[in-house]
């Protein structure tokens, strides 16, 4: 694949906050959270150095594989469980001292997900898991390609959808009750797009 030089094509969104004010939700965007110099770097080093994995979910009675790579990472968990995570490695580390910098919060885990073309997106869900408690805070940084990132809300068909373009190194924030009341997916598109790199850091329970 030659990506390499594509990353010139990719422009970050104006530099700005966006607080969204939705109804049962906090949604923050930040434009430009990292600048181009960094996101072309971090999306590079991310795209080839990353061990991306098929991930399978469970759907109905069957298992299909999901539209999109994904790899997760984890810090060290206190007490030694069966599967051992892969740990943050120091791009990671970085990109999250940032985020924590940003929402004054601590994170100890991040999925990354690579759409790699416009046949990958993630269908509508949110984003409670059993070890991350019922409204978690997500985190999410985005490189490479523009994807639209889409919400609705789950019990008042009536509220508008928010449509988000998000930009390459660009930050948004999910936080109080945004889980519980929202949704949301990345819907997959016809045109011929590059790569995209999602990274979600996350609050899980140990
Ligand atoms: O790619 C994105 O922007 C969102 C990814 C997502 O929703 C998830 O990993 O739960
Ligand atoms: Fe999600």
């Amino acid at each position: 694949m030659m990506l390499f030089d594509d990353a010139e094509l990719f422009m970050c969104g104006t530099k700005g906050t966006k607080d969204f004010e939705i109804p049962d939700g906090e949604l923050l965007l930040v434009e430009n959270f990292f600048n181009k110099k960094e996101s072309d770097a971090y999306y590079h080093r991310l795209l080839t150095d990353t061990v991306w994995s098929e991930y399978e979910m469970p759907m109905y009675d069957k298992v299909v594989k999901a539209p999109r790579m994904i790899a997760w990472f984890e810090d060290k968990a206190d007490v030694q469980n069966e599967k051992k995570p892969m740990e943050l490695t120091e791009d990671l580390k970085k990109i999250r001292e940032r985020v924590e910098q940003q929402t004054q919060l601590t994170f100890n885990a991040v999925l990354l997900n690579l759409y790699r073309n416009g046949n990958d997106g993630v269908a509508w869900h949110s984003d409670k898991t059993g070890r991350s408690g019922i409204n978690p805070v997500i985190a999410s940084v985005t490189f490479g390609e523009t994807r639209i990132f889409r919400l609705r809300h789950k019990f008042r068909k009536e509220i508008p959808q928010v449509e988000i373009p998000l930009h390459h190194g660009s930050f948004l924030l999910m936080s109080g009750t945004t889980n519980s009341f929202w949704e949301h997916q990345v819907p997959k598109t016809a045109r011929k797009i590059l790569p995209r790199i999602n990274l979600t850091f996350r609050r899980v329970l140990k």
